[in-house]
C-alpha cells in the first residue's frame, strides 16, 4: 500500500491526474472507474485546464464505481455530475462512456450493468479486471455506494449489486467489494478535515469491514495508492 500526501486538494488532484497521464502512456486502452461525490469535481477541472492535450482520451474506457438510481439529469447523478466537469469540455468517443441508466428499474440494471462489465472487461480470477478504480471516501467510512453494515456488498462474487443509502433510502448501483479487489489498481482520492478520523480508522483498525467498509479495500493480485492531502492525513498515525 502506498500512502502519497499532499499540501491541498489542489496539489493532489494534479497527482492523481499526473498519475493518469503516465499510465495511459504505456496503454493502448485503460478501462477506469470512476467515483461520484463531490470530491473529482476539482480533480475533473484540472483534467480538463491542464491535461486535454496530454492525454490520448480515445484511450480510456469509463465506468463508475457507483451510481445513483436517478436520471442522467438529476443533480444527484454521477454521471450528469461528470458529463458537467469532465466529457462536455473534451474530445471523447461516446462508445468510451459506459455509463450505469440510473433512470431503469435498479435490479434490472445492476443485472445489464455487470454484464457489459463482463463483456467488456478481461477475466482474471473468474471476475472482470478494472485497469484502474478510483475510489473516495465518505465520513462514515463508505465507499462506493457500500455503505457501514452492509458486508454482503463487500463479499459477494455478484459484479454489481443494488445498494441502498442507510438513511434517504436512496437506491444505488455498486460494483461489490470483491470486485474492486480484483482490479489491477485501486486509487482513493480523499481531501478534507472531515475526512480524518475515517482515513485513520480505515487504515489502522483492521477486522471491523463492517464498520469501515473503506478498510475491506485491498486488492488481491494490485496496487492500492491513497492519495491524501494535509488535512485528510491529519489523524494519521503511521
Ligand atoms: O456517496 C458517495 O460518497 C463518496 C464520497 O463522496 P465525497 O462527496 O465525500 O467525495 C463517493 O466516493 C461515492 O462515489 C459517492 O457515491
Amino acid at each position: 500500500m502506498e500512502i502519497s500526501i499532499f499540501k491541498n486538494p489542489e496539489t493532489t488532484a494534479k497527482a492523481f491526474a499526473d498519475h493518469l497521464c503516465k499510465k495511459q502512456h504505456d496503454v493502448n486502452r485503460l478501462n477506469i472507474g470512476l467515483s461520484g461525490g463531490s470530491t473529482p469535481k476539482l480533480l475533473f477541472e484540472i483534467l480538463v485546464q491542464k491535461y486535454s492535450d496530454k492525454i490520448d482520451w480515445s484511450k480510456l474506457h469509463f465506468y463508475w464505481g457507483d451510481e445513483r438510481c436517478v436520471p442522467p439529469t438529476s443533480g444527484e447523478s454521477t454521471y450528469g455530475m461528470t458529463h458537467e466537469y469532465l466529457f462536455q469540455h473534451l474530445e471523447i468517443p461516446e462508445e468510451n462512456i459506459h455509463r450505469v441508466l440510473g433512470e431503469n428499474n435498479p435490479d434490472k440494471e445492476a443485472i445489464r450493468y455487470s454484464r457489459l462489465i463482463t463483456e467488456n472487461l478481461p477475466s482474471i480470477n473468474g471476475l472482470p479486471q478494472f485497469d484502474l478504480i478510483m475510489l473516495g471516501l465518505g465520513e462514515d467510512g463508505h465507499t462506493a455506494s457500500i455503505f457501514p453494515h452492509q458486508m454482503e456488498l463487500l463479499t459477494s462474487k455478484q459484479i454489481c449489486s443494488v445498494a441502498e443509502h442507510p438513511t434517504s433510502g436512496q437506491k444505488r448501483i455498486t460494483l461489490t467489494g470483491s470486485v474492486i479487489n480484483n482490479a489491477k489498481e485501486v486509487c482513493f482520492l480523499v481531501v478534507g478535515e472531515a475526512k480524518a478520523e475515517k482515513v485513520n480508522e480505515i487504515i489502522n483498525i483492521t477486522g471491523h469491514c463492517e464498520l469501515y467498509p473503506a478498510s475491506y479495500i485491498k486488492p488481491t493480485h494490485g496496487e492500492l495508492i491513497r492519495f491524501l492531502d494535509k488535512a485528510a492525513a491529519g489523524k494519521l498515525q503511521l
